[in-house]
C-alpha cells in the first residue's frame, strides 16, 4: 500500500460514534452555518417517505441539524413527489431548475439541479431508495465537515448486503465499484484508492467546493466528482465516515453494465490525454430465434461547475 494512501487512511477515515446530534447542532450554531439534505429521487414511491419521516424526526424536529430537506424529482412516473410532500419535504421537478439549460437525463443532473433549487453552505446527499435507512447516516457525514475546517467532502463507506433470489446475503452489494470503479481509481488515480466505496450515493460537501466543479448528468457523477475534488482541493481536503451497513434497492447486471459504461466515459475524460471513445454499448438478450443486440448510448454530458451559471446568469442572464 503507498504511504500516501496509509496515512490518508488512518487520518481521514471517520466514525459515525463519533458524534452526535447535540454536539454537530452546537457546532452548526457556533458557525452560524446552514445545511440542505438533497435526496435524488426517479420512482421511488416505495421508500422515500421512510427517509424523509426518519430525517425529518431524528434531524429536523428533535435536533434542527437539517435546515432544509428537498427531494429532487428526477422526473418520477409514480406518486414519488406526492408521498415525498406528504413525509414533509420540499420537492422540486428537475424540469422547473434551470429550464434555460435544456432537460439531460440522469442522477448526476438531478444533483447539479439541486445546488442551484438549495442554499444550504453544506449539502448532504442521500439516496431515496435506500431500506431501513439510518438518519445517523447525515450525522456520520457532517460530523467532519462541522469540526475539521480541512475536510470539504466526506462520502459514506459501509457494509453492502445484496439483495437476491435466495434472499439478503451480507455481502456483495457494490457491484460496479468493485468491477470497476475500484480498479479504475487504483490503476489511474491511485491516491484516491483509500476510497472504501467511492460511488456511495450518500456524501457531503462544502457548497463553494461542490459549485466549483462540473456534474457529470449519468450515473458517473460520483466518480467525476471524488476525481475533480480531489484535483482542485487535494485528497487531504476529502474524508470518508464509516456508517455501518447500508441496503437499498438493486438494478440488474444489465442496469449496471450501462451504469458502469456511464462511469467509464465519466473516468475516460478525465484521463490526460484523453482519447474519444464511442459511447454505444451493445448489450444482447436471449430471443425464441438466437439473441437480439440491443444498442445503447452511455454518453453523458459534464454540467459546468454552478458557480459558473450563476456568474453567467448576473450578466445579463445569457444562455451558457
Ligand atoms: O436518472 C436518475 C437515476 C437515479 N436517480 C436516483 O439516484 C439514486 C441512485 O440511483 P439508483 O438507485 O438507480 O442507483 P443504484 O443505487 O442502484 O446504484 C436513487 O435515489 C434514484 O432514484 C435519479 O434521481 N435520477
Ligand atoms: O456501488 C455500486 O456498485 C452501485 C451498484 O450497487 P449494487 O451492486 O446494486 O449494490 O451503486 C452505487 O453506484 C452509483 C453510481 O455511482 C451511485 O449513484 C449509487 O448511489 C450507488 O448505490
Amino acid at each position: 500500500m503507498r504511504a500516501d494512501v496509509r496515512r490518508w487512511l488512518h487520518d481521514r477515515t471517520y466514525r459515525v460514534t463519533c458524534w452526535e446530534p447535540e454536539q454537530l447542532l452546537a457546532a452548526k450554531r457556533r458557525q452560524g452555518a446552514t445545511v440542505s439534505v438533497v435526496l435524488p429521487a426517479l420512482d421511488e414511491e416505495g421508500t422515500v417517505g421512510a427517509i424523509v419521516t426518519a430525517l425529518r424526526g431524528a434531524l429536523v424536529e428533535r435536533h434542527p441539524v437539517i435546515d432544509e430537506l428537498v427531494v429532487m424529482d428526477s422526473g418520477s412516473c409514480d406518486r414519488t413527489a406526492a408521498v415525498a410532500q406528504e413525509a414533509g419535504a420540499r420537492v422540486v421537478h428537475v424540469d422547473t431548475v434551470l429550464p434555460g439549460h435544456g432537460r439531460v437525463p440522469g442522477k448526476g443532473e438531478a444533483l447539479w439541479k439541486s445546488l442551484h433549487a438549495t442554499s444550504g453552505d453544506l449539502v448532504v446527499f442521500v439516496d431515496a431508495d435506500l431500506v431501513a435507512f439510518d438518519p445517523r447516516f447525515v450525522v456520520g457525514l457532517l460530523g467532519p465537515l462541522l469540526t475539521d475546517p480541512a475536510v470539504g467532502y466526506v462520502k459514506g463507506l459501509y457494509d453492502r448486503p445484496l439483495t437476491t433470489t435466495e434472499g439478503l446475503v451480507p455481502s456483495g452489494g457494490g457491484r460496479v465499484t468493485e468491477l470497476l470503479a475500484r480498479p479504475l481509481l487504483n490503476a489511474f488515480w491511485p491516491e484516491l484508492s483509500g476510497f472504501v466505496q467511492p460511488l456511495s450515493g450518500e456524501y457531503a460537501g462544502r457548497r463553494d467546493l461542490l459549485e466549483s466543479v462540473p456534474f457529470a448528468s449519468g450515473y458517473g457523477v460520483e466518480f467525476g466528482l471524488l476525481v475533480d475534488l480531489a484535483r482542485l482541493a487535494g485528497v487531504d481536503a476529502l474524508a470518508q465516515a464509516d456508517l455501518g451497513t447500508r441496503q437499498h434497492g438493486h438494478q440488474s447486471d444489465a442496469a449496471l453494465g450501462r451504469m458502469a459504461g456511464q462511469i467509464l466515459q465519466t473516468a475516460m475524460a478525465r484521463l490526460p490525454g484523453r482519447t474519444t471513445a464511442s459511447t454505444e454499448l451493445l448489450q444482447f438478450v436471449r430471443t425464441d430465434d438466437g439473441v437480439e443486440a440491443v444498442s445503447w448510448d452511455t454518453g453523458t454530458i459534464d454540467r459546468p461547475p454552478m458557480r459558473e451559471v450563476r456568474a453567467r446568469a448576473g450578466h445579463g442572464g445569457r444562455r451558457p
